[in-house]
């Protein structure tokens, strides 16, 4: 809590009918608002971190406000490192204090009230305002996110179900995919304006971007525009491009960003690559690029190494029960192996692209770490790439050689310090074009050869190679803060 307030002026007005007085305070904090009933003496306080945003009312009064926010988190939820869904609230008042008003606008919540006008004015025949909830991402909080909290949003909007926005609860780890190509991607090309609220991780959004650039754009392409709600593990899109420090989870985002396009990153692949599914116990083609290699888009990171591996090695139910303590917990059995043998070396001819178009190769064959990366964090605190700004489309590489374990698991923990392990002399840290690898594993079962982007793993065959390059195609908008 911050020491200096501005101080507030009282303003009489209603809360939920009722005769009610406002006080707004600036404090270090950010703006704060009290309000007390009159005849009950029934007081709540709206702080910056716990509020939503706050919409025009229907009803009709110029002067009548929803505000939507969330209770504080108990000091125990505060410190669980898995995620807890907030308790909602929502007041309807009047007379509320003007810079009250202007600071907390819900923008993004009423472009959906005016687009659900328009369609209704034009009759069109299905809602293009989609919300996809994610049923197994993470700890399989989408659900209860929608029910207990979206759901009474878009109520308050004046958005109705059916008419003017569908919900999809995936069934399969494919009805994010279907859903993009089927639908999203032919409204798209025909020019139609859609808007996306996803509460996944990083991997439906993954599955959205690859089914919209599956097939050539129409000139008329209108990107889809899509806000994230951070109901996967690691999060690193939500957690580096929008606003995820409040206690709103994403909720402040929905009502109160902007559209940005969103910056990404594409994958090749030589021949055989195959993307591994359900626990790695399937492989699967990837979509051909126009001259048949095998690619995959990204909009977070492509790595391989240490990192590839815990991600790999995690993507089970088991690990995932755990939520973001999973990737420790790999971590730990893929540095210290139970036979008591070093962290694995992995063996490969690593090059760089440089702004001048230019492919240079790294001295050094022997790695540990080699991860390129358009987003600053991967989790809520574990800051990879401490130089990225939000939304920018930078790529940078973070790399390094082989160390003992409690070496890298020392170097690692400086991520979590706002990114200090990029000043570790041996840390490799720059901007660039493009990376590729050429694998010098030559391993049977392809361990060691594994390509983690966005949480998707591939597998490249012996001899094989990977190049991540930046992608200039416009395929989404990520709704930002
Ligand atoms: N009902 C379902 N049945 C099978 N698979 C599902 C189902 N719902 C979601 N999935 C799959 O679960 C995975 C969830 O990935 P997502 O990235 O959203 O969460 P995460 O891996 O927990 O988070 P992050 O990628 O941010 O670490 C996706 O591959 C998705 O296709």
């Amino acid at each position: 809590m911050g020491t200096s307030h501005s101080k507030g002026k009282a303003m009489k007005g209603t809360v939920d009918g009722k005769s009610a007085e406002f006080t707004f305070t600036t404090t270090p904090d950010g703006p704060r608002l009290k309000y007390k009933l009159k005849d009950t003496g029934v007081k709540d306080t709206i702080e910056k971190d716990c509020l939503i945003g706050t919409i025009s009312s229907k009803a009709n009064n110029a002067n009548s406000h929803i505000i939507l926010y969330v209770d504080r988190p108990e000091e125990a939820d505060s410190k669980k490192k898995s995620v807890v869904v907030p308790h909602y609230k929502s007041i309807t008042a009047t007379g509320l204090p003007k810079e009250f008003v202007d600071f907390s606008k819900a923008n993004f919540l009423e472009s959906l009230q005016k687009e659900h006008k328009q369609n209704a004015s034009k009759d069109a025949k299905e809602p293009n305002i989609h919300i996809v909830i994610s049923t197994l991402s993470g700890i399989g909080l989408a659900a209860p996110f929608y029910r207990e909290i979206i759901k009474h949003i878009l109520t308050a909007a004046n958005l109705t179900e059916g008419t003017d926005f569908l919900t999809h609860f995936t069934k399969s780890a494919k009805t994010v995919t279907e859903l993009a190509t089927e639908t999203w991607l032919p409204r798209a090309n025909a020019g139609v304006a859609q808007k996306i609220i996803l509460l996944s991780g990083d991997g439906g959004m993954l599955d959205t971007i690859n089914s919209l650039l599956s097939a050539p754009h129409s000139s008329s392409y209108n990107p889809p525009v899509i806000v994230l709600l951070p109901m996967g593990t690691g999060n690193a899109l939500a957690h580096s491009s929008t606003q995820t420090t409040d206690h709103t989870l994403g909720l402040s985002t929905l009502a109160q960003g902007n559209p940005r396009p969103l910056p990404l990153i594409k994958t090749r692949f030589s021949p055989g690559a195959r993307l591994l599914v359900d626990e790695a116990t399937r492989e699967e083609e990837l979509s051909p690029d126009a001259d048949g290699t095998p690619i995959l888009f990204g909009a977070v990171v492509a790595s391989w190494g240490f990192h590839a591996t815990l991600v790999a090695d995690s993507d089970t139910a088991a690990y995932r029960k755990h939520g973001v303590e999973r990737f420790g917990i790999a971590a730990k059995a893929a540095l210290f192996p139970s036979d008591g043998s070093p962290p694995h070396v992995y063996r490969g001819r690593v090059s760089v692209l440089d702004s001048a178009g230019t492919w240079k190769e790294m001295e050094r064959t022997e790695h540990a770490y080699v991860l390129a990366t358009l987003v600053a964090k991967l989790e809520k605190t574990f800051t990879v790439s401490p130089a990225s700004k939000p939304l920018e489309g930078a790529l940078r590489l973070v790399h390094f050689g082989p160390m003992d374990g409690e070496e890298v698991m020392r170097v690692m923990g400086l991520a979590y310090q706002g990114g200090k392990h990029v000043e570790d002399e041996r840390v490799g840290y720059q901007e660039c074009e493009g990376v590729r690898v050429d694998f010098e594993e030559d391993g049977e079962n392809g361990r060691w050869r594994r390509v983690c982007v966005d949480g998707k793993i591939v597998r490249v065959e012996r001899g094989g190679w990977v190049e991540i390059l930046r992608e200039g195609r416009r395929c989404v908008e990520l709704v930002a803060r």
